[in-house]
């Protein structure tokens, strides 16, 4: 998948596009759907598969005090919408200017002059332009004038609930990842640089941990122990993760620590992923380590049980490896 940062590094007329456009934080089934009717659409006729989106999130300009957390990075976001086969993805820098774009201004400039759009899909509730004028009647009016059609794609829903980035958010900050697979296909997943940190784990504890390096950004499941599939060099392995606070050692920076399963390599400075699977508790403070000691040991135990029977672990393992 070819990445264009703006309309001018578009260099050569795409062969009759099909087209959609969004957000697209976190790829869920929703976005999915409208990338499968991109590529369904222009499969027809050998054309070009396009997704436009915005950098950074329009929330972050439109409402900069929001303090929007994201299911995924920019890097993420793009592997993933190119695992759906779309071919170009053009992300356009979203400031002020963009904002109070009319939307029949962009329609004409983007659209229709820049990319030569022949098909357009957009999810049901779709909406852009300077006070989100561009509506699904707006879009087929335009595509009557231009001579493009306009696609719109039922909502996709899972368990009765329309599946949508806000309720991802909202699952992933209650900690209830087995409803988060629903929604994204996949496990939630996050990526980070292992650090050094307090040195207590192995010596102390008695279980080494690998501290990953938490963004402001980031969206962090609630915090609790997880049982989780790490992903390292390709490779996978199971293990246990602790989201919070260390409370038993009085520590008060929030930190994302995976002790990881039949593994004793020095990874410092590595990158990794970590699928997270299923919440086992809450954090508590223990009267020390001994006693902590106790109860990762049943951590562990319990999430070998839960890894035992996990049916999707290999599928999670082989999609990292197409990377
Ligand atoms: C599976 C697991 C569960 C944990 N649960 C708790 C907990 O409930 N309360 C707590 O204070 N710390 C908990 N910890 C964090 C330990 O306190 C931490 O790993 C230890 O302090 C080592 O820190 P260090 O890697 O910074 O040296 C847990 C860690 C793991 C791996
Ligand atoms: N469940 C869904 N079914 C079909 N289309 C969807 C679904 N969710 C989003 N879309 C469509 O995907 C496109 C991108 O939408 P957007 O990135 O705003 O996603 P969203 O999940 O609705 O986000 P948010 O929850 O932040 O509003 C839009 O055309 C939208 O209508």
């Amino acid at each position: 998948m070819q990445i264009l940062r703006s309309l001018e590094e578009i260099k050569r007329p795409f062969f009759r596009p099909a087209v959609t456009i969004g957000n697209f934080d976190g790829v869920h089934l929703g976005h999915q759907a409208l990338f499968k009717k991109v590529v369904d659409l222009a499969s027809k006729r050998d054309g070009d598969t396009i997704a436009i989106t915005f950098e950074p999130h329009p929330l972050k300009v439109l409402r900069p005090k929001s303090s929007l957390k994201l299911i995924s990075t920019f890097e993420h976001k793009a592997e993933l919408i190119k695992k759906a086969g779309i071919e170009w993805l053009l992300c356009l820098r979203f400031d002020k200017e963009l904002a109070s774009t009319p939307a029949r201004e962009f329609v004409e400039r983007v659209f229709v002059r820049k990319i030569g759009v022949e098909d357009l899909v957009v999810g049901y509730d779709y909406a852009f332009g300077k006070g989100r004028e561009g509506d699904r009647e707006f879009l087929k009016t335009m595509g009557d004038i231009f001579g493009f059609k306009v696609h719109v794609v039922d909502p996709v829903m899972i368990d009765g609930v329309i599946v949508s980035s806000t309720k991802v958010r909202e699952l992933v900050s209650n900690g209830e990842m087995r409803r988060v697979y629903k929604l994204l296909g996949r496990y939630y997943q996050i990526r980070g640089v292992v650090r050094v940190g307090k040195r207590r784990g192995g010596s102390v504890v008695g279980f080494p941990t690998a501290n990953l390096v938490l963004e402001e950004d980031d969206l962090c499941p609630k915090v609790g122990v997880y049982c989780v599939q790490v992903i390292l060099d390709s490779q996978c392995f199971g293990g246990v993760m602790n989201i919070g606070y260390n409370p038993t050692f009085g520590d008060t920076g929030l930190s994302a620590e995976v002790h990881i399963f039949d593994f004793d390599k020095d990874i410092y400075g590595k990158a990794i992923k970590v699928n997270i699977i299923q919440r086992i508790r809450d954090e508590k403070k223990f009267s020390g380590p001994l006693e902590l000691r106790e109860q990762i040991c049943k951590d562990v135990e319990t999430a070998k049980l839960i890894l035992a029977k996990e049916q999707n672990l290999t599928r999670a393992c082989l999609d990292e490896q197409d990377d």
